[in-house]
């Protein structure tokens, strides 16, 4: 029957002339989203005989053999390593010397920082390496190599090795599709999957169907990690090289100040909303022994992309809310931040973890004694081809109700469930009104928006407003006269941190709508100086001190920033 299936599904495919997409394959996570003629003209006649009746009839919302969406990899019968085991074990260090060693290959992390390091680390080795994030493009001449976020994996190229970072988050409700259409999607002859072994089961029964050779290699941590029996207590027991864990920005903050008030400590902080240029000189600060910063309070969003010299990792709780409830941690999060302490080759050789409270420490002792439960599915969501497809049929539909179409109708393997699509819809509600073509709302529903920040929120909105009465966007429609002078006088540090969510989605829009973003390089130098004085910010209230070279650097911005302001208002 699943033959069969096969079968039928491949013959749908080059019916509908899908076989002509491969490199114009307009998935969710596609580079640039503009159909080719020719494709566009295929579908459409598919599409006409399909309403004619003479084809039998096409369920779109049929997304069980995800594997078909990638001919190239298909094509291929790849090499899967599987490095597994728990942090700090060497798993990505021995997948980028892989890497390093290919005549061509590519990176896929998580994490800008991470896309960041490894693009360094590569052309640092004399291996040409391009960046490629949401909102960089750094070409490097005679490059065979990319560093990129999950998101912009490349699925349409050949490449001999690829590396796909943190693949456990493929059972991510929101981003866990990325992982899947890189997994099933990258065409190499080589495929290192670095991460967690709780997905080792899923992952060799994703692969069952596609031809690859999987091989599973375990690692064993590099440097101990010593839980304490006893809680830190008290803060007066802060040493230098502590990290203390807390999951909102004002505790952060009010950590910071109560462990500054002893007068022995500073602290960097780390955590989401800061710019990532921001995040990892706060990391350096910390990391550097000559700085007087030798105390870090951190968010989880340590817990990946960071090096950082941490001796000991405190959790001032144990639970955290997750945008719906306050829940307890769960094992995989304890255990991925627990390991940032003592990294090999750090000054710290081993590493300690402990809770602030008593009560806390019998679940972190035991998450760190529990395995991660076992993966059972991952994220998958509808390529924008199906959606296009079944909008054609249904031309009264919003992208709203198409998504909302797919979401309820999908049918999927056991080993898939379907993205959370929650911030999507959101996204969609907005912009379903406004006279955009369904590629252009597909684009501005994948933007990475924060529609729970109300700034980045009415940012999108305006955007979305003016490129769809005039088809272009600038700097100044999205931001009323003197938006751009608040930051520098009076506005607050949050408002700095979403000034610069709004500029770094118009850089990430201005990629794919080039003609329509006249001031991408306008928003990109604002974005660094909305950097500079969230650094300000934090200096300003003596929480970091300025290095002259950023004195100077931070002078040069300020008068391109009057400039600038001189230009856009
Ligand atoms: N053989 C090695 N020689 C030198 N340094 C190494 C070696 N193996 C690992 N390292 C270093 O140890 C640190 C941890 O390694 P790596 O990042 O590969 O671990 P990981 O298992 O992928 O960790 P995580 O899951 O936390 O990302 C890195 O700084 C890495 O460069």
């Amino acid at each position: 029957m699943a033959a069969l299936f096969l079968c039928f599904r491949h013959r749908k495919v080059s019916a509908f002339g899908i076989s002509r997409l491969p490199k114009d394959n307009l998935d969710p996570c596609q580079l640039h989203l503009k159909l080719k003629l020719g494709t566009l003209v295929g579908v459409l006649n598919v599409l006409r005989e399909y309403s004619s009746g003479s084809t039998t009839k096409f369920d779109f919302t049929d997304l069980t053999c995800p594997h078909t969406w990638y001919p190239n990899a298909r094509r291929k019968h790849r090499k899967v390593f599987l490095h597994v085991g728990p942090t700090n074990s060497g798993k990505t260090h021995h997948a980028l010397k892989k890497l390093e060693s290919s005549s061509s290959g590519i990176y896929c992390g998580p994490l800008r920082l991470l896309a960041w390091e490894v693009a360094k680390r590569l052309n640092k080795a004399k291996v040409p390496c391009d960046l490629i994030t949401g909102q960089e493009r750094e070409e490097v001449d005679g490059a065979k190599h990319k560093a990129v976020t999950v998101e912009m994996a490349d699925v349409n190229s050949d490449y001999s090795c690829a590396v796909v970072d943190e693949i456990q988050m493929l059972g991510c409700k929101t981003r866990g599709f990325s992982f899947t259409r890189a997994l099933l999607g990258i065409s190499a002859d080589e495929l290192h999957l670095c991460g967690d072994p709780a997905a080792v089961p899923l992952i060799e029964e994703i692969l069952k169907v596609t031809g690859d050779d999987v091989k599973v290699e375990y690692y064993e941590r590099l440097s101990p990690l010593v839980p304490s029996k006893k809680p830190l207590g008290s803060f007066c027991n802060i040493q230098t090289g502590d990290c203390i864990v807390t999951f909102s920005r004002r505790e952060i903050y009010r950590m910071k100040k109560k462990i500054e008030s002893g007068g022995k400590h500073l602290c960097s902080v780390v955590y989401g909303s800061l710019p990532p240029e921001t995040r990892t000189r706060q990391a350096t600060m910390f990391n550097d022994a000559s700085s007087e910063f030798d105390v870090l309070v951190a968010s989880d969003a340590i817990g990946m992309g960071l090096n950082l010299n941490i001796s000991r990792i405190i959790f001032s709780t144990m639970t955290k809310f997750d945008g719906v409830e306050i829940r307890d941690l769960t094992v995989p999060e304890v255990k991925q931040i627990a390991g940032r302490a003592g990294r090999y080759g750090s000054k710290f050789p081993v590493g300690e973890v402990t809770c602030l409270h008593a009560d806390d420490l019998p679940l972190l002792l035991s998450s760190l004694e529990s395995p991660s439960p076992i993966l059972e599915t991952a994220g998958l969501f509808p390529t924008f081809d199906l959606m296009f497809m079944y909008s054609r049929l249904h031309p009264k539909s919003g992208i709203y109700q198409i998504l909302e179409h797919f979401l309820e109708n999908a049918k999927l393997s056991p080993n898939y469930f379907i993205a959370d699509c929650g911030e999507v819809l959101k996204v969609a509600a907005i912009i379903d009104e406004m006279p955009l073509s369904l590629q252009d709302k597909y684009l501005f529903c994948i933007s990475p928006v924060d529609m729970n920040d109300e700034i980045s929120s009415q940012g999108l909105t305006q955007f979305a407003e003016n490129y769809a009465k005039k088809g272009i966007v600038r700097l100044k429609e999205i931001f009323t006269p003197g938006t751009l002078m608040v930051p520098k006088t009076q506005a607050k540090l949050e408002e700095l941190e979403s000034i610069h969510k709004v500029l770094d989605l118009y850089v990430w829009l201005s990629f794919r709508l080039e003609d329509s973003f006249p001031d991408r390089e306008l928003a990109a130098s604002q974005k660094a100086i909305c950097g500079l004085l969230i650094e300000e910010f934090l200096e300003r209230l003596g929480w970091q001190k300025p290095t002259a070279r950023r004195l100077r650097s931070r002078n040069a911005s300020s008068s391109s920033l009057s400039k600038d302001v001189k230009r856009i208002l």
